[in-house]
């Protein structure tokens, strides 16, 4: 096969970023892809093995969103990169004509894989799967994501656990950059697709800020915020950002990796985020968790069995309109995968109408009263 020249990513025609608002550190802009623009702040639903669990296609797009995650880890193993290319790239086989973000695959091989080893060159490891040996380079992981077509490209970096000693943190991060420089060097930017590095450093402050000014100076379509949402404090997550955000450039989307509740959210947009993924609503739905204006509700709980109300009938969702909880409970507890299906609907379209709600009152100039009343009505719990 021919082998790309690099570009500079920054030059990439189509892919782009615009504020169209700001209120203190919030931001209401537009990251526009190959397959379509962002809205921001955003979430983005995971959709893990090419699928968001449980929802079509079709309904994630109905709920307001508009970008997907998908996993380098996950589709390298099975179906392979390989074979979503030959079958038209990512876009195709999941059905989504819209962007698609790809994790670089690092993080989840530190999580899910066998016998993983990473040196300054790759991570190797064993499949979860079938137990294949696999390595994974910074240069491994951009073939990879470009060949399943994703928009917006990641880094491949090492995330450590905290909480975790200096000297590990400090080693990390500047292979982190090391790698970042690599991957810089091995992505060939299509036009409208974006290669976004990711800011490590832990819990410390000084090497969240070197980290993110070397990556600056190398210079990137994005930068994501990594190493967080690890077991940390929520307040050791916000006081992070508070001292990483202001390093980074303005004219960039900001992408908080792995994060998170609604409260999580709100506090990091008020901190200068402008993209969000979480596992939280998806995976909650399936363990019957409603995310709610009012706070969250455990439709396993007995006090449900007998209520004829639905979870929200302002909802425009249907899921939260029109079925009771005393259904909801039933199905949760008889394991029905209508029970997962309607909670997951539930949850991913509390959050679409968060991020709405965010955008409008950015745009509007009333962040804060808006951050109070949302807060307002998670701690009614009259649910
Ligand atoms: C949950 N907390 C967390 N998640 C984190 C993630 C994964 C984000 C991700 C991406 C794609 C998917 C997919 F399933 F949809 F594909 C699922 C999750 C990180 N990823 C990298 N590269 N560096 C980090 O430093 C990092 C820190 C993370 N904290």
């Amino acid at each position: 096969m021919t082998v790309p020249t690099p570009t500079d990513p920054a030059a990439a025609p189509a892919f782009g970023f615009r504020r169209i608002a700001t209120d203190g550190m919030a931001r209401r802009g537009e990251v526009t892809t190959a397959h379509g623009a962002i809205r921001t702040p955003a979430f983005m639903p995971v959709g893990t093995q090419a699928t968001v669990k449980t929802m079509y296609p079709e309904q994630v797009r109905a709920l307001g969103a508009d970008i997907l995650l998908g996993n380098t880890y996950h589709l390298m193993l099975r179906p392979t990169a390989e074979r979503v290319d030959r079958l038209g790239g990512l876009h195709r086989f999941m059905n989504w004509p819209h962007p698609i973000l790809t994790d670089s695959g690092g993080f989840q091989v530190m999580s899910l894989a066998k016998l993983r080893k990473i040196n300054e060159q790759a991570v190797t490891f064993q499949s979860h799967i079938d137990g294949s040996r696999h390595v994974l380079s910074p240069e491994r992981s951009l073939e990879i994501q470009g060949l399943l077509g994703s928009d917006i490209q990641m880094q491949l970096d090492e995330c450590v656990a905290l909480p975790a000693e200096r000297a590990e943190i400090e080693r990390a991060m500047r292979l982190s950059l090391r790698w970042a420089e690599r991957s810089k060097a091995a992505f060939f930017g299509k036009p409208g697709h974006g290669l976004f590095a990711i800011v490590q450093g832990g819990d410390d402050e000084a090497l969240r800020v070197e980290s993110a000014r070397a990556l600056t100076a190398i210079g990137f379509h994005g930068y994501a915020v990594g190493g967080l949402a690890v077991g940390e404090p929520q307040d050791v997550m916000l006081r992070i950002l508070s001292a990483t955000t202001p390093e980074l450039p303005e004219d960039r989307p900001r992408y908080l990796m792995g994060v998170g509740t609604p409260d999580d959210i709100v506090e990091s947009v008020g901190r200068g985020i402008d993209m969000f993924d979480c596992v939280m609503p998806t995976r909650a739905g399936r363990h019957g968790q409603a995310f709610t204006r009012r706070g969250k509700v455990n439709l396993r709980n007995a006090r449900h069995a007998d209520d004829p109300r639905p979870i929200d009938e302002e909802s425009t969702c249907p899921a939260a309109r029109d079925y009771s909880r005393a259904y909801l409970h039933h199905l949760v507890k008889a394991e029905e995968a209508l029970g997962a299906m309607l909670l997951t609907w539930i949850n991913l379209s509390y959050y679409q109408d968060l991020m709405a709600g965010l955008r409008a009152a950015i745009e509007a100039g009333r962040f804060e009263d808006h951050k109070a009343e949302v807060k307002a009505g998670w701690a009614r719990g009259d649910i």
